[in-house]
C-alpha cells in the first residue's frame, strides 16, 4: 500500500534553536507510527544537517529541503543543488510550493528540471501543485492542477515517479484560515489520482501518495485524512507548533 506521510513545512520560520526545540519537542510525544507512515520535517537549508542528526535514530522520521536549484553545480551564486542535499543526508524535497511560483516566477519548466535532478541525486520530490482563487471561481481548477502535472512530471518514467509525492495545496487555502472542504480535497486528490492512472498505469497511481496542503490543522486533519485519496498532509503554520503538529499526526490513523 501507499505511504501516509505529514510534512511540516517551517517555510523561513524559527531559529536554529527553536528549531532544535521543535523537532526535540515532537520526538518527547514518544509518536508510534504505524508500518508505512512517515513524519517528515523541512527545515530552512542551513539547519537540514542539524535536523538529520536529531531524527536519524527515529524510524519513519525524515528531512526535507524547501527548494533545489535548477541546475546541477557550477556558477550560480546563493543556490544549493540536489547534489549537495543528497550529500548531507537529505531525504525529500519540496519543489514547486505556490511561494515559489509566485515570488521567484518558478515555471512549469523549471520545475522539472527540479524534479530530474533530486530525482537523479536520489531525493524524493514532494511536488506541489494547486490553483489561484479565481481558477476555482471560474471552476476550471482540473485543467489548471492537470497541467501542472502535464508539464513537470510526464516526461518521468513510471518508475521515477515510484519516488515522487504530490501535493495538492490550493493557493486560497494557504495561511488564510480558509480549508478546502473534505470534499473539496477528495474531489481534486481523486481527480489527480485518475490523471496519473490514465499516463502511468493504474498501478502507479495506486502506489501514488497524495498530500493536502492549505491551513491543515488538528482540527480539520481527521475529516481531510478519511478521505480515501487524501494521503497525509503538509503542514505550514500548524507544524511550528510541536502539540499542533503531534495532533495532526496522529490523526493519519
Ligand atoms: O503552504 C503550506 C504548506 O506547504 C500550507 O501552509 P498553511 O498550513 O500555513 O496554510
Amino acid at each position: 500500500m501507499r505511504k501516509k506521510i505529514v510534512a511540516g513545512n517551517w517555510k523561513m520560520n524559527l531559529t536554529l534553536a527553536q528549531g532544535e526545540q521543535l523537532i526535540n519537542d515532537i520526538l518527547q510525544a514518544g509518536l508510534k507510527l504505524a508500518e508505512g507512515q512517515e513524519v517528515v520535517v523541512a527545515t530552512p537549508f542551513p539547519y537540514l544537517t542539524k535536523a538529520k542528526s536529531l531524527l536519524k535514530n527515529y524510524p519513519g522520521f525524515y528531512v526535507a529541503a524547501q527548494n533545489c536549484a535548477s541546475e546541477k553545480s557550477g556558477a550560480y551564486t546563493g543556490e544549493v543543488s540536489a547534489d549537495m542535499l543528497q550529500s548531507i543526508g537529505v531525504d525529500y524535497v519540496i519543489i514547486g510550493h505556490s511561494e515559489r511560483r509566485e515570488y521567484f516566477q518558478e515555471s512549469n519548466a523549471v520545475l522539472a528540471k527540479k524534479v530530474d535532478l533530486a530525482l537523479a541525486a536520489g531525493i524524493k520530490p514532494i511536488f506541489c501543485c494547486g490553483e489561484p482563487l479565481e481558477v476555482r471561481q471560474s471552476e476550471t481548477q482540473n485543467a489548471y492542477v492537470s497541467k501542472q502535472l502535464e508539464e513537470s512530471l510526464y516526461h518521468l518514467t513510471e518508475e521515477q515517479l515510484k519516488n515522487v509525492v504530490i501535493a495538492y495545496e490550493p493557493i486560497w487555502a494557504i495561511g488564510t484560515g480558509l480549508t478546502a472542504s473534505a470534499a473539496q480535497a477528495q474531489d481534486m486528490h481523486a481527480f489527480i489520482r485518475s490523471q496519473i492512472a490514465n499516463k502511468f498505469g493504474r498501478e502507479a497511481a495506486l502506489h501514488l501518495t497524495i498530500l493536502y496542503g492549505g491551513s491543515a490543522k488538528p482540527g480539520n486533519a481527521a475529516e481531510l485524512f478519511a478521505n480515501p485519496d487524501v494521503d497525509g498532509g503538509l503542514i505550514g503554520g500548524a507544524s511550528l507548533v510541536a502539540n499542533d503538529f503531534v495532533a495532526i499526526i496522529q490523526h493519519l490513523g
